[in-house]
């Protein structure tokens, strides 16, 4: 699936981070803790090497408990970094994030020299409703919308510990394919980018695999979770739309509302808590994605190549 969705003030985020940066304690990268890497950005990757590094899997709400525990257990085995699961919605995980900073940068944090963090984050993850409940009321714009934050803002979170608040970014790229469905999946790229019956279809196949019960609970369309595990997701899909009135005249299924029904459950949580990706299936999925991004960077300067070489020799001519 190719997403084609990059609005031109990422390339402004981008530049406007790389500043910031320097004069940062501590970057906090908000994820969504239904799918933590794919909804992490690659490009912040390298911009923030440097500094420590706290991940807030937030919409932990959401989420799969344990499948939570395991990606905490995977940041925090990681250099400078530590993790947190929260629901950005109350205060005190939110202030948790304080500590876990605080232990990161241990010499900041005071009148003379105070903590600086930056927090960062794909559009729509969470950040202005974490704010807002750091400061206790409605500084920062919330939006079930991605792309709603713009300019940057810096908060006075405690005596000494500053919070800046960056643009939302999302990168230019998308190497593994599974990220795209579960971004699109978790609505946390802009409408129109993707086509929902794709995304509502992926989804369907990766709960059959690992969350029957929840389909079999919600829709109820057929008798058991074997049945559910064995039977096409098209044809699931299908039934689903015809279970919940998603119907053209004629009585011919409605994909596209078919479609909207079951991601708006999956988003909502009517599904359940449910976690789109494992580490272990992360790895595999972005071994596949860097070797396929591999060739196709190869056969394009290929095709470069070839370009110049029959440029030359028509000019020969
Ligand atoms: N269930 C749940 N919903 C959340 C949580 N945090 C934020 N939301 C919802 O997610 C949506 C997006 O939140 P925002 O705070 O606007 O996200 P943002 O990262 O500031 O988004 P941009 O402005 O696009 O950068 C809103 O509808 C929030 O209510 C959470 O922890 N759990």
């Amino acid at each position: 699936m190719s997403i084609q969705w990059f609005p031109g003030h990422m390339h402004l985020t981008r530049k406007a981070i790389g500043e910031r940066v320097k004069t940062i304690d501590v970057v906090i990268e908000m994820v969504d803790a239904r799918l933590p890497a794919s909804s992490a950005n690659p490009m912040l990757r390298d911009l923030l090497a440097q500094k420590p590094n706290l991940k807030i899997l937030n919409k932990a709400d959401l989420a799969d408990a344990s499948r939570t525990q395991a990606w905490l257990e995977w940041y925090n085995q990681q250099d400078n970094t530590r993790a947190v699961a929260m629901d950005g919605h109350h205060t005190a995980p939110a202030k948790a994030m304080i500590e876990a900073c605080l232990d990161l940068a241990p010499t900041r944090g005071t009148m003379v020299k105070p903590m600086r963090v930056l927090i960062c984050g794909i559009p729509n993850v969470g950040k202005s409703t974490l704010i807002n409940t750091m400061v206790g009321r409605r500084v920062a714009k919330a939006a079930n919308e991605p792309g709603v934050t713009r300019q940057e803002q810096r908060f006075s979170l405690q005596d000494g510990f500053y919070l800046f608040d960056t643009p939302g970014v999302l990168w230019p790229r998308i190497i593994v394919a599974q990220s795209g469905y579960n971004l699109a999946a978790a609505g946390s790229i802009g409408r129109n980018a993707f086509d929902d019956e794709l995304v509502a279809l992926e989804l369907i196949a990766y709960l059959q695999q690992y969350y029957a019960s929840v389909l079999l609970e919600r829709y109820q369309v057929v008798d058991n979770v074997a049945e559910v595990q064995a039977m096409p997701d098209h044809e699931l899909f299908e039934l689903i739309g015809r279970k919940r009135g998603a119907l053209m005249p004629g009585g011919r299924i409605n994909a596209q509302k078919a479609a909207e029904i079951i991601l708006q459950d999956f988003r909502s949580g009517m599904l359940g808590r449910i976690t789109l990706e494992t580490p272990a299936e992360f790895e595999e999925w972005l071994k596949t994605g860097e070797r396929l991004d591999a060739e196709r960077t190869l056969r394009k300067e290929q095709y470069e190549l070839d370009r110049q070489q029959n440029k030359k020799r028509r000019k020969k001519k």
